[in-house]
């Protein structure tokens, strides 16, 4: 079963699009990260997969149900992070936990250990009966995610979960979050942060202004870039490079005298050995320079227009 599944999502605010037919579907277990610079869509995308926002179009399923239809059953399978989520700063971490798990129909006994269990997993047993408003804000969002953990949800939801953390800070949250995955849980999180997502998700998501640009594994997004804005294949030969003429080629980029970047419109490596090998070339090295996500993103982001 799909963990999460979105549907020609729209949601306008007065006249403007924020979110325009918006579909994608995550798989059950996988990171999934959810990229876009600011004001692209992110945390109107999140509320209106929550039921928290009402979109004027389209259908959410998470695990099998519909988000609008059956809202209870579903807040007990998720938990939510919200951006800028606040606590309550005169109570300790013990007792914002414990306020949030009587929502749950916990005993006391069960409710008790669920608490231990989490102040431990994010670090903060040591510091439970501190008040909350003596905490960093890396321990405030380590205790939020705790509360977003409190129910043991089969799927995680997080909006910009490592906004305004320090490295450290953001390290810990990564961790939990890969935790949470090796006991099979799904996790969608939004992040316009590059580096994080590359390096937490299975699976990716870009957003712009409110449309879906790019979707599936980095490998596959880099694919579909390459495919689109055509291949870059370096070579370098042992002697002098020939003179390359080949149709598909559209620009030849000299590095130096053996070895030179081909700009091409499909991946045509077999095309140049044959024709280097016909020169009486030999080639030393033959390699499609793979973009980086930097590269698929900006260019995704502020490349195109549409
Ligand atoms: N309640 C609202 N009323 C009017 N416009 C809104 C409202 N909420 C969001 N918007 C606009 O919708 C667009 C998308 O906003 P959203 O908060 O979903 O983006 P985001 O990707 O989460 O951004 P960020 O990374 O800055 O949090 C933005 O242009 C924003 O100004």
């Amino acid at each position: 079963m799909k963990a999460i599944e979105v549907e020609n999502l729209t949601k306008s605010y007065n006249n403007f699009k924020a979110v325009d037919k918006l579909s994608f579907e995550v798989n059950s277990g996988e990171i999934f990260g959810f990229l876009g610079p600011n004001g692209a869509g992110k945390t109107t995308t999140i509320l209106s997969m929550l039921g928290l926002i009402i979109p004027d179009k389209g259908t959410v399923r998470i695990l099998g149900s519909d988000v609008f239809r059956e809202p209870i059953k579903v807040k007990e399978k998720i938990g939510f992070l919200p951006e800028n989520a606040t606590l309550y700063e005169e109570l300790t971490a013990w007792r914002n936990l414990e306020f949030f798990a009587n929502f749950y129909s916990f005993s006391k006994s069960e409710k008790e250990k669920r608490i231990e269990e989490l102040l431990k997993l994010v670090g903060l047993w040591e510091v439970r009966y501190r008040k909350v408003k003596t905490f960093s804000k890396g321990m405030k969002q380590r205790l939020l995610l705790a509360q977003a953990l409190i129910n043991d949800p089969e799927v995680l939801i997080l909006d910009e979960p490592t906004s305004g953390l320090d490295p450290e800070g953001a390290y810990l949250v990564k961790s939990i979050v890969r935790e949470e995955r090796k006991k099979g849980k799904t996790v969608f999180f939004s992040s316009h942060i590059l580096s994080e997502v590359e390096e937490l998700s299975d699976r990716v998501g870009i957003i712009v202004k409110g449309k879906l640009r790019a979707l599936g594994t980095l490998e596959e997004i880099r694919k579909g870039f390459m495919e689109l804005e055509g291949y870059a294949i370096k070579v370098e030969t042992k002697q002098k490079l020939p003179q390359i003429e080949l149709p598909e080629a559209i620009r030849i980029e000299k590095l130096s005298e053996n070895k030179a970047i081909i700009f091409a419109k499909e991946d045509i490596r077999e095309q140049l050995s044959e024709l280097l090998a016909k020169k009486g070339a030999t080639i030393v090295s033959l390699e499609v320079e793979e973009p980086s996500l930097e590269d698929v993103f900006l260019r995704t982001v502020y490349k195109r227009r549409d």
